[in-house]
């Protein structure tokens, strides 16, 4: 089949019906909830894109294994046009959400095409699971499905690992082995997304120990696969909440889910990885899987944090402020920040090597870079917004106020920003500026940021120990290996 129509996309979803919560109801019909509404119909437009001649070159590709038009992000990276193919596909896509819908279709397309591209290393350990994995990566890129995952245990008590916890199942692991496949029960978090996708895919951060064979494990099924239960996140909106009042929060939600497995039948055919601490362990290292998405997350991360900078600037610039030393030092501050990002992307994509499997992989100290960079940066975007907006981002009227004629003249006299910038520009800014930096919408894009690649705390640590274990401190080693002429002697 190839790409599909946000249409397709949509009569999929009203075809299925998972087990979905929110606010403590079942959902009837994801499509009809208002909550789901609207965050459907932006990824729906994604999905168009993808046969819009203006974007389609940027987007797809002519498969060369079914000769059918696909996504760019299920391209095996072999070269560096591959790599840069991908990279202007990313940025088409994160352009669309301003880069506030984290886990759009092109994530979990990069996660499992590294997967199938790195199949040897799966093969090594079971012929089956590679061969599974090749032909999930097929079933996905040929029906254009959009999948969710969840990779992290959820946090019950994180000084034990996941064998030790207070019940066996209280973490997700294998409950039965069947002639046909496998049971799971246990929860695992979190699942971004979750009700409005086809798939979820389940694998793991390392970190198991012996003991947690039951844990160890990756598959996958389709998101309505019985005892599947998707608990969402309180809404950070309603579905009522006007693009008036809220332009990013009634467009850009992405909601959050605990699954929990009930007793879940999963087939052998989708089990890629079972009761191997040592392949579990190995699979992020050995596998482009850290990697490939990690380029998506750049691209979609680079265009987050430049469309948080030009709304800080438009807020100092809309009411005067920026005159100030402060202010425009503040801002220059935070214009460096994106050229900081986009100099890593570039530099990341153009450094890549060719990995003895083929596979061309950007350089992965500069990725890890990003990521290490972006849990401060992006919130430094915030707190200078929230700091140059001030009071002001907390004055703003309704769109029933500015729509009520009584109130109109007064709020058109009082709202207004410096010459030029009349109320209703300067209270779209002001709105625009809060839904970033002060709404539940906002704080949950800057918790993804600083959250959505893993704990950017160990995450550093563990980057410093690679690199005082491969580093060889030349130029240290330089100085200290001069001959000492003695304190009285003049150094030549
Ligand atoms: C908005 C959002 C969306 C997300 N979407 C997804 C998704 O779609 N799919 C998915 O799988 N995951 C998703 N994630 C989850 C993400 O992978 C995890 O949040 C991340 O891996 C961090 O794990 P944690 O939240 O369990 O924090 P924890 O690991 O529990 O850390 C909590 C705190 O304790 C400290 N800590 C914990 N353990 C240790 C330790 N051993 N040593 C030292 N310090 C420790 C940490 O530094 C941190 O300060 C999302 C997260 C967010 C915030
Ligand atoms: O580490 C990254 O930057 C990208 C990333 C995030 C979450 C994942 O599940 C994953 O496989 C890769």
């Amino acid at each position: 089949m190839g790409i599909r129509t946000g249409e397709q996309y949509i009569e999929a979803l009203k075809a299925r019906k998972p087990e979905v919560w929110l606010n403590g109801r079942l959902v009837e019909n994801v499509f009809d909830e208002p909550y789901f509404k609207q965050p459907i119909l932006e990824i729906a437009k994604l999905f168009d894109l993808q046969h819009d001649p203006a974007y389609q070159d940027d987007l797809t590709h002519i498969c060369e294994e079914t000769g059918e038009r696909v996504a760019n992000s299920f391209l095996f990276p072999r070269s560096y046009e591959d790599i840069m193919k991908r990279s202007k596909a990313f940025e088409v896509v994160a352009r669309q959400t301003y880069g506030l819908m984290g886990r759009t279709p092109d994530f979990l397309n990069s996660v499992v095409t590294s997967l199938a591209q790195n199949s040897w290393f799966l093969k090594k350990y079971n012929e089956d699971w590679a061969k599974n994995i090749e032909n999930y990566y097929r079933h996905l890129r040929d029906n254009d499905l959009f999948l969710t995952h969840a990779i992290v245990n959820p946090q019950n008590d994180r000084s034990k690992n996941s064998h030790q916890q207070s019940d066996t199942f209280t973490h997700l692991g294998v409950v039965e082995e069947r002639k046909d496949g496998i049971v799971v029960r246990g929860a695992k978090m979190l699942a971004t997304l979750a009700a409005i996708t086809d798939e979820v895919i389940i694998y793991s951060f390392p970190g198991f120990a012996p003991g947690d064979e039951r844990y160890a494990l990756a598959f996958a099924l389709p998101i309505d696969t019985k005892g599947l239960k998707i608990i969402c996140r309180e809404p950070a909106q309603d579905g009522t909440r006007s693009t008036f009042d809220h332009p990013l929060a009634s467009r850009y939600e992405e909601m959050d889910a605990l699954l929990i497995f009930e007793d879940v039948f999963v087939p052998w055919d989708k089990v890629f990885l079972y009761n191997n601490v040592e392949a579990a362990n190995l699979l992020y290292p050995m596998t482009g899987i850290a990697e490939q998405p990690a380029h998506q997350s750049g691209v979609r991360g680079y265009i987050k944090l430049a469309f948080a900078v030009e709304v800080a600037c438009k807020v100092a610039d809309s009411i005067g402020v920026d005159q100030y030393l402060n202010v425009s030092r503040d801002l220059g501050e935070l214009v460096q920040s994106v050229e900081v990002i986009r100099a890593l992307l570039r530099t990341a994509e153009r450094e890549y090597t060719i990995t003895e499997h083929g596979e061309a992989r950007l350089n992965p100290d500069t990725l890890e870079t990003i990521r290490g960079m972006m849990p401060e940066m992006y919130p430094r975007a915030i707190e200078v917004l929230q700091t140059i907006g001030a009071g002001g981002l907390l004055m703003m009227p309704t769109e029933a106020d500015f729509l009520n004629e009584e109130l109109r003249p007064s709020i058109d006299r009082h709202y207004g920003g410096r010459e030029g910038v009349d109320a209703e520009l300067r209270i779209k800014i002001f709105k625009l500026a809060w839904d970033l930096c002060g709404e539940a919408f906002g704080m949950r894009a800057l918790q993804y940021e600083r959250y959505y690649t893993g704990d950017p705390i160990r995450k550093r640590s563990i980057f410093y120990n690679k690199f005082k274990k491969n580093h060889s401190f030349d130029l240290v080693e330089s100085i200290l290996s001069k001959e000492d002429k003695g304190v009285k002697e003049t150094v030549k």
